[in-house]
């Protein structure tokens, strides 16, 4: 091997400098010791640091936000990235729900098709008792044209798609379904508007009750191989599911792209495509034998969560330091038993989907979504077992927000202090993120650094990103509390 100063660079550097003196040399050799000691003790330091932080256990992050603000989603980001054997081993098991999400959203088209036809035909016997003959056939007629055969014979052919769902429903259990209120109007729920002056009435009593899984014994957490086992559907599979499916491919096809159902949807402003679990549009992908949910779908399929469920990665490979994420479920009965999650915890992602300021909610048809995150925000700023956590703010459901504004929607119609500021995504976002920090700042027990990232998590690209962000603060913030940093 020929070693030549010529072609290193760095050699020429450290060589020592030519002509040197005996003083000089020795001079240079401690100085050279020192600071390997330096650079040793620098080595030891953070041995130690990472010694310290393993024996000071998992980092324990907790997910918060109303349903349907995307805590699975981000969680199954989490996943994507550091779990990702796991991941692999659980994605065909989603095919159930990307069916029942399918299902779902085809029945729901067909209610309002259904409803229109009934309606129409509902005009049609009474306009036609007191009107003259030549009226009453031009009625008819215009009545007729407007839904034609072809809609009772896809009514006809998808009917079989009603205990489809039914079995999916059941296969896949409790979270198949969502939440709805029982009654429309609540005593409780007064009509509010987000950023309004009425303020008070938190939601619930988080932070006080202590009728949790702790104290119960219910509702402990769960990880999912029971819910695996209930979602058996597998690539290539002969059920009796996909068979229906394949069956009515074309009629399901024919009624999301018909133009008169279109102009159904539009009239009665059903935005289906907003929705949780919309795949209309992937059809022709995903109803066949061999479908094999993609990374995408497994993100985009909701399944409503129930109960608590735990989920664990090795997020830090470099210190080898294990998280454990807790997954709540978000809607309003079941926050009481949040609190006693509270304990020990220590980050808050907590998601605030600002697409839903114009939507109520399922369970509350009075309330208004955003109003309830920021009061349920406001509720987790406040609590003092709670004030040394970090808390990390993702505003999320950005791309549908970006959609609403940009199709003219008025953030001032439903949130009357927005005021006569520019209508436009950045505007809007920031007067959003303002709110949220000035409730994180004046309800915060103490001062803590406010960390906010606007999100999409179902772009599980840039939710990557965001993700590694939050990696680094929550273990900056857990080495300054350690006192290691
Ligand atoms: N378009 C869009 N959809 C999203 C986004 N985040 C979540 N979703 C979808 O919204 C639905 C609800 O998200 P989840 O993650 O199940 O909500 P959750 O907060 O866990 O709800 P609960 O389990 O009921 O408490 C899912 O179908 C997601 O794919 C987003 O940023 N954009
Ligand atoms: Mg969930």
């Amino acid at each position: 091997m020929i070693h030549s100063f010529g072609l290193d660079p760095l050699a020429s550097i450290l060589a020592p400098p030519p002509n040197e003196t005996p003083q000089q040399r020795a001079a240079r050799e401690r100085a050279e010791a020192e600071a390997r000691k330096i650079s040793e003790a620098i080595d030891e330091q953070i041995r130690q640091e990472r010694i310290a932080l393993r024996k000071k256990g998992p980092v324990k992050v907790l997910l918060l936000g109303q349903s349907e603000s995307g805590k699975s989603s981000t969680i199954k980001n989490f996943q994507l990235h550091y779990a990702r054997d796991q991941w692999m081993a659980e994605r065909l098991s989603w095919r159930t729900v990307v069916y029942l999400n399918l299902v779902r959203n085809v029945v729901e088209v067909l209610d309002l098709l259904v409803q229109a036809m009934e309606a129409n035909s509902g005009r049609r016997s009474t306009s036609s008792a007191d009107t003259p003959d030549s009226d009453r056939e031009r009625r008819s007629q215009s009545s007729t044209t407007k839904f034609p055969d072809k809609y009772s014979l896809l009514k006809l052919r998808l009917a079989p798609l009603r205990s489809v769902l039914t079995d999916l429903e059941r296969r896949v259990g409790p979270g198949s379904q969502e939440v709805y209120s029982s009654s429309s109007t609540s005593p409780t729920s007064e009509k509010r508007m987000p950023f309004g002056r009425e303020g008070g009435g938190g939601v619930g009593n988080i932070g006080s009750s202590n009728n949790g899984w702790k104290s119960s014994g219910k509702g402990r957490p769960s990880t999912r191989e029971g819910r695996n086992s209930s979602l058996q559907m597998r690539k290539g599979d002969h059920d009796e599911v996909t068979d229906i499916l394949l069956a009515c491919k074309e009629d399901m096809k024919s009624l999301w792209e018909d133009p008169l159902v279109q102009e159904i949807l539009s009239q009665r402003r059903v935005r289906i495509e907003d929705s949780s679990g919309f795949f209309l549009n992937d059809i022709d992908r995903i109803v066949s034998r061999d479908y094999e949910p993609s990374d995408d779908d497994v993100v985009r399929a909701r399944l409503r969560s129930v109960g608590v469920q735990e989920h664990k990665f090795t997020v830090d490979a470099d210190q080898g330091r294990e998280w454990i994420m807790y997954d709540l479920e978000g809607t309003r009965s079941s926050r009481a038993s949040w609190a006693p999650f509270f304990d020990d915890m220590n980050a808050i992602i907590f998601l605030a989907p600002i697409s839903c300021f114009d939507e109520q909610l399922r369970e509350d048809r009075n309330v208004n979504r955003l109003e309830d995150s920021l009061q349920l925000w406001r509720t987790v700023c406040s609590s003092r077992i709670l004030a040394k956590t970090q808390i990390i703010l993702f505003l999320n459901k950005c791309d549908i927000f970006r959609n609403k504004l940009q199709r003219g929607v008025l953030v001032k119609t439903y949130v009357p202090s927005f005021g006569d500021r520019q209508n436009d995504v950045a505007t809007a976002m920031k007067y959003f993120q303002h709110h949220f920090k000035e409730i994180f700042k004046s309800c915060s027990p103490e001062p803590r650094p406010f960390f906010v990232y606007f999100t999409s998590v179902i772009d599980t690209q840039a939710t990557a990103a965001t993700l590694a962000m939050v990696q680094d603060s929550v273990l900056r913030q857990n080495l300054q509390t350690a006192r290691l940093v």
